[in-house]
């Protein structure tokens, strides 16, 4: 039995959960649920540089500029505390190193796969979101250039298409829950 100062202790990496994968894949549904149902607090990255820019994302990415925001996000990744919470970033966040070293010491970098396919349906072609592509790139080139990048900050490999929002949580409980004990 684990004594009262063993189960108040946030143990390895702080019992964080990190989730990354491609815009549409499910990082920000998928993140609320697995806190509620794993007893984490939830962050999501996007909404803290909302709120530390005092704008919606969108607009921080004009005003910005890709590389004006990838800077941003760099900064806000690598100040990020976090005890006990699953982390939903942006799918741009592993185009940095630093922010990437940073995250994967907070808890198991969790890679929520998504074929091209369910995140057109899901997001379309994603002209209307935020995102970190050059112009006259297509959601499948952007996806092609980025998936070794999750490749490479992955701890677990998640197949964010199969199943409910609700059963990619549970899925990714079970699995984070074996690689942190
Ligand atoms: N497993 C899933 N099954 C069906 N729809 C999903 C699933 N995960 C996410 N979605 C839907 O896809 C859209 C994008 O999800 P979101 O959480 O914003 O993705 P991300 O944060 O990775 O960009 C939302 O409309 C959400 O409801
Ligand atoms: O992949 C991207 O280039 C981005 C994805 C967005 O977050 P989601 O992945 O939650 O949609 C947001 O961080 C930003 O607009 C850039
Ligand atoms: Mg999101």
């Amino acid at each position: 039995m684990k004594t009262a100062e063993q189960s108040q202790s946030p143990g390895p990496r702080g019992r964080n959960v990190v989730l990354i994968g491609m815009p549409g894949s499910g990082k920000s549904t998928v993140g609320v649920l697995l806190a509620r149902r794993s007893g984490r607090g939830f962050i999501d990255t996007d909404l803290r540089i909302q709120q530390a820019e005092g704008m919606k994302l969108q607009q921080v990415l004009e005003r910005r500029g890709l590389d004006g925001f990838r800077r941003l996000e760099e900064e806000t990744l690598r100040a990020l505390r976090a005890e006990r919470c699953v982390i939903a970033t942006g799918g741009s966040a592993v185009y940095s190193d630093a922010a990437m070293t940073h995250l994967r010491s907070l808890g198991p970098v969790v890679w929520l796969d998504c074929g091209v396919d369910t995140l057109r349906r899901r997001i379309g072609e994603g002209g209307q979101r935020g995102m970190v592509r050059r112009p006259g790139l297509s959601l499948e080139q952007l996806a092609r250039e980025r998936r070794p990048l999750y490749e490479r900050w992955a701890d677990l490999h998640i197949d964010a298409s199969a199943g409910s929002a609700e059963e990619v949580a549970g899925e990714i409980q079970k699995l984070s829950g074996k690689a942190e004990t």
